[in-house]
């Protein structure tokens, strides 16, 4: 036996509680999907368009994540494509984009073209969708999944991307008939800051996603729990009281999922034969906090930088200290290196704190301070420790924590 053979024991689960863990998986595609009536309704009423020779140039599908966006949007395209052959539909996930001429570049890709080589510009990108697009039936629905993810880059603004997307001139010309779905967790005209003769150009046609309540988790998930944990795998109080807190904290599918799973996991650590409640609510914790790091890892570096000079400060005890003022923020910011690489004002600061704010990861608030004027208060609403877990490296090295 090597110390190999003695790990791996160790850890290999003889007595877990689950029979089948990868029914839990929110990748695999769900056997039945819990209608979403009103918003399939709605969707299903724009696509019929078709038959009376109409459908918006674009539909905004928004709401939280993990609120059936996609899967719904997905299968009843395509189940709308199987039954009209007038119809075609591409999924396309931008997720990945970063900047605007790739985004156009996924979308060609999608469309069975090659991706074009960056001297082309996005002009030419566009021209090779449209000739693409010729190939296709009379109406095409192409769902841009994530489009959110675009944003401002150093030769286009995202403006112009959805501009050519809508009102192309070779589009025009061939008189495609493209219906574009956007899938976002904001409203985009919104979110992206679009400007009017995009906002014009688009179809005006909007579906939300609102969370999930406890019904509706239940019914999601429920199906895949009895899959997934053996039998008395999962005690029922533990059950009830998981959907119960992931209705009240998220209404996310996804993540609902991945609680059930890690309370599982936590059980078999025990070696426990079932999952109970308490193990349940430990690993709420986990998923609120891997959650957290996640969204903090994917911010603009200009928020982060913001929201680490707001934990940077450290009392005698080692603890971060919250509240900070906003002013305290700025100070922070006006290390050399940091104050050349992002060059940011009070004024600037307060705003990326106010967006902060509408993500839901900080709280901010004024108070007067007398003659002094007023004063801009910021407090994480999540661990503040969890800062340097998302991005250790980038804190670490423009803000290193001082003590107060
Ligand atoms: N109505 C449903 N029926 C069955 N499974 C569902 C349903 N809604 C969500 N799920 C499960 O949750 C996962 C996430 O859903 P989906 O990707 O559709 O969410 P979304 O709203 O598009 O999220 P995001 O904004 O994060 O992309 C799905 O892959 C599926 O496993």
């Amino acid at each position: 036996m090597t110390r190999y053979d003695d790990l791996f024991d160790e850890l290999a689960a003889d007595e877990s509680v689950f029979a089948d863990k990868g029914a839990l998986d929110p990748l695999a595609e769900p056997e039945d999907i819990v209608p979403w009536t009103e918003q399939e309704r709605a969707l299903g009423r724009i696509l019929t368009g078709v038959t009376e020779d109409y459908l918006p140039t674009t539909v905004s599908i928004y709401g939280p994540p993990g609120t059936g966006k996609t899967i719904t949007t997905q299968r009843l395209c395509q189940e709308f494509a199987d039954r009209q052959s007038m119809v075609g539909v591409e999924y396309v996930n931008l997720k990945e984009c970063r900047t605007i001429f790739s985004a156009a570049n996924e979308i060609l890709f999608a469309l069975g073209g090659e991706k074009e080589g960056a001297y082309v510009g996005l002009d030419g990108v566009f021209e090779a969708i449209w000739e693409r697009l010729e190939e296709y039936p009379e109406w095409t629905v192409l769902i841009l999944d994530e489009i959110d993810h675009i944003q401002h880059d150093a030769n286009y603004d995202p403006s112009d991307f959805f501009y050519r997307l809508l009102r192309g001139e070779g589009k025009l010309e061939r008189e495609l008939q493209l219906s574009v779905f956007l899938i976002s967790n904001e409203l985009l005209t919104v979110d992206l800051r679009l400007d009017s003769r995009v906002e014009s150009a688009m179809g005006g046609e909007e579906v939300f996603f609102p969370p999930y309540d406890e019904a509706e988790l239940r019914a999601i998930i429920g199906a895949r729990i009895e899959v997934a944990f053996v039998d008395g795998g999962l005690s029922e109080e533990a059950f009830d009281r998981g959907v119960q807190e992931a209705a009240y904290r998220w209404g996310d599918a996804r993540r609902t999922l991945r609680l059930f799973r890690q309370a599982g996991e936590l059980a078999t650590e025990r070696k426990l034969d079932r999952v109970t409640v308490d193990c349940l609510l430990d690993s709420l914790e986990g998923t609120e906090r891997e959650t957290t790091v996640a969204k903090l890892r994917s911010l603009p570096l200009r928020h982060l930088v913001v929201l680490a000079a707001a934990v940077g400060t450290r009392g005698s005890d080692g603890k971060i200290i919250q509240p900070v003022r906003s002013s305290r923020i700025h100070e922070r910011l006006q290390q050399p290196s940091t104050a050349e690489q992002f060059r940011l004002g009070e004024r600037a600061i307060q705003k990326l704190v106010g967006e902060l704010d509408t993500m839901g990861l900080v709280e901010s608030w004024t108070e007067s301070k007398g003659r002094a004027g007023r004063a801009m208060y910021v407090e994480t609403t999540f661990d503040p420790e969890w800062v340097y877990e998302a991005q250790a490296a980038v804190a670490e090295r423009l803000l290193p924590a001082e003590e107060y």
